[in-house]
């Protein structure tokens, strides 16, 4: 749980029900910084129990958009809230079922690890002390380190734990494994999924990192200079698209849009590539049973590049 967000909560628990509100959902958020739209009328809503992965390019708004989401930052337009309730007025019932990792794990740096993880503990009422003493000691962690001399990794680990030990139901990560090592991203990623799997934890989490995403999302979110291009269960999402190599004698005769294209692009040797994303129930397109026209498979990467294109 982010500092922030900690700071704020000063009363013990009360268990609420949350009823059938989306644990996280942003609608039509508007975020300006030296007068540019950083976020551009983004909506999003995030079910209960799924894992999403949410990618986008340097400086594409995926912490800006974390940000607005959790109330740490007061959009120019639209909304969010969490389980239903303002994220700029999140009450402390809410606070406590939510972890934050943030992307730059902040304050209190110059207390020890125990000391910081001791002091936080307090304010959640379903703190597992012993979850951190385990993962302090199979990270090799020193309570009495000052968290202001551990490396960057160290940080992140650390402000990872600190984010799972209230056993949140809602978890927030931003972009968490930059500084892990390929052991540690693996053991996060394997957290993330067993928290998801076993106790029905709602994550979202951003990435640059593609392969982590596809190894434990759900579903996907491609945010593209503050734009939503896309969000789709990641399986759907896998299957409806193709790239289709359209020889030269069809492509001539291709005058309009194919249905759910994409992108199209000249081969250099003559003939389209032509990059097609099909609705969830939709056909694939006609243009696929001509003779001569070969399809495969797109991998991931390559849709959100023709995507953006
Ligand atoms: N407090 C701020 N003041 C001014 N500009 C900001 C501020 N926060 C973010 N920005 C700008 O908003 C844009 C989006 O930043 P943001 O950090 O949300 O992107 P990101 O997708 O998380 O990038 P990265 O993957 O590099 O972490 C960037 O151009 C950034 O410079």
């Amino acid at each position: 749980m982010n500092a922030i967000l900690d700071r704020s909560i000063s009363a013990v628990a009360t268990p609420v029900a949350f009823g059938a509100a989306a644990p996280l959902a942003a609608d039509g958020l508007i975020k300006q910084y030296d007068h540019e739209n950083v976020l551009k009328g983004v909506s999003l809503t995030i079910e209960p129990g799924t894992v999403l992965g949410l990618i986008g390019r340097n400086g594409a708004g995926k912490s800006t958009l974390i940000r607005a989401m959790l109330g740490l930052i007061e959009p120019d337009a639209g909304h969010a809230t969490v389980w239903g309730v303002p994220a700029l007025r999140l009450t402390d019932a809410i606070k406590q079922r939510l972890g934050y990792v943030p992307q730059q794990p902040e304050a209190m740096a110059w207390l020890q690890v125990g000391e910081m993880l001791d002091f936080i503990g307090r304010f959640y009422p379903r703190w597992d002390a012993a979850y951190v003493d385990a993962t302090l000691e199979r990270w090799q962690l020193p309570r009495n380190r000052v968290l202001a001399k551990l490396s960057p990794g160290e940080r992140q680990r650390v402000a990872i734990l600190r984010a799972l030990a209230p056993r949140p139901e809602l978890l927030v990560l931003d972009e968490p494994a930059s500084a892990l090592d390929p052991v540690g991203r693996r053991e996060l990623l394997r957290e993330i999924a067993s928290r998801a799997g076993e106790s029905g934890t709602t994550v979202l989490f951003s990435t640059h990192i593609m392969s982590d995403l596809e190894r434990v999302a759900s579903h996907v979110a491609f945010l593209h200079a503050g734009e939503l291009l896309l969000h789709s269960e990641l399986d759907s999402l896998k299957e409806r698209n193709l790239r289709l190599h359209v020889p030269e004698a069809v492509a001539v005769q291709l005058r309009e849009d194919v249905p759910g294209e994409v992108s199209r692009r000249p081969h250099p040797y003559g003939g389209l590539s032509i990059t097609v994303l099909r609705g969830e129930d939709a056909p694939w397109p006609d243009l696929l049973q001509v003779p001569g026209v070969r399809a495969e498979a797109l991998p991931l990467e390559d849709l959100f590049i023709e995507v953006s294109a």
